[in-house]
C-alpha cells in the first residue's frame, strides 16, 4: 500500500523553483591557512533530478567539494547556491538541512542502540510532523529497500548492507530535493555495494531527487547521468 504523503513545501518560498538545484561559481577552498589548496576555481551546475558522480583519487578533494556544495562547509571564495538559496547564511543552511537536503555517509552515522524505526524518526523531530505520518513514511521507505521486517531491530543487530540501506531511508525521510552521498558503499563488500548503490539510485530516481555522489570507484560513475573528474582542484567532465 502506498502511504505516501504529499511533497513538502517548495524552495524558494515564493515563486518558481530554479531549474538547477546546485550552482557553484568559481569556488575555492584550501586548508592550513592556504598551504593545502584543494578546490581551485570549480564551476558546476546540477539539474533537478540529475545524478552526478564526483570521481577522483584519494585526497583529490571529493569530500571537500561535497561538503562545500551541501553547505556543510564554506568556500574561501566563490558562490554556491542550493535550490536558489545561499547556504552561507546559518538560518538558510539549517532550513536546507532540515527539509531539503539529505546525506548518506560511508559510515552511515546511525545510532546503534536505537531501532531502525527510531533512527528514521530522527530527521523529522524538528519538523513537528504527526507521528503517524512519520511512521507511515518510514514504513514506506523500509518496504522499498526490503527492510520492513527490520524496522524494530536495533541498528547494532543489522548487517553492513542493512545499515547502509537504513541510512538511505533516513536521508529520504523528509523527501529532500537533493541527496549528498559520500562514498555511501565504501564500507561494504563489492556485491553488497552494488546492491546498495543500485537501490540508492532507483529510490532517489523514484523520488525525483537529485544526487551528488562522491566515489573513488569508477564502477559507480556508470549508473549516474554525468560524472565529474576531481583532479588538481578542478571538476572536469569525465
Ligand atoms: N579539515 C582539513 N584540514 C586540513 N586538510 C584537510 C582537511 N580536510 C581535507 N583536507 C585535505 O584536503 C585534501 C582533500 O581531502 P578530501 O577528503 O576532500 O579528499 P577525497 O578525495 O574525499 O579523499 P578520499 O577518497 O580519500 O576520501 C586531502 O589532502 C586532505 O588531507
Amino acid at each position: 500500500m502506498n502511504t505516501e504523503e504529499p511533497r513538502l513545501g517548495s524552495v524558494p518560498a515564493a515563486g518558481e523553483k530554479p531549474s538547477s538545484v546546485i550552482v557553484a561559481r568559481d569556488v575555492w577552498k584550501s586548508f592550513d591557512h592556504g598551504r593545502t589548496p584543494v578546490i581551485q576555481g570549480v564551476n558546476l551546475e546540477i539539474g533537478r533530478g540529475e545524478m552526478v558522480a564526483l570521481w577522483g583519487s584519494s585526497g583529490s578533494g571529493k569530500s571537500t567539494l561535497l561538503h562545500l556544495l551541501s553547505g556543510l562547509d564554506r568556500p574561501d571564495r566563490g558562490e554556491i547556491t542550493i535550490l536558489g538559496l545561499d547556504p552561507s547564511r546559518e538560518e538558510t543552511r539549517l532550513r536546507l538541512c532540515r527539509r531539503h537536503v539529505g546525506f548518506v555517509f560511508q559510515l552511515h552515522n546511525l545510532i546503534p542502540d536505537l531501532t531502525m524505526l527510531e533512527n528514521l524518526r530522527i530527521p523529522c523531530f524538528s519538523e513537528r510532523r504527526p507521528a503517524r505520518e512519520v511512521d507511515a513514511r518510514a514504513r514506506y521507505l523500509a518496504e522499498k529497500v526490503g527492510l520492513s521486517h527490520r524496522l524494530t531491530s536495533r541498528i547494532q543487530n543489522l548487517s553492513g548492507g542493512e545499515r547502509q540501506r537504513t541510512a538511505i531511508c533516513r536521508a529520504l525521510m523528509n523527501r529532500p530535493e537533493v541527496i549528498f552521498a559520500d562514498e555511501p558503499t565504501g564500507s561494504l563488500d563489492e556485491r553488497t555495494a552494488d546492491v546498495v548503490f543500485n537501490l540508492l539510485l532507483r529510490l532517489v530516481s523514484e523520488e525525483g531527487a537529485s544526487v551528488i555522489l562522491a566515489t573513488h570507484d569508477q564502477r559507480f560513475t556508470k549508473g549516474c547521468h554525468r560524472s565529474l573528474h576531481i583532479h588538481q582542484g578542478k571538476a572536469l567532465p569525465l
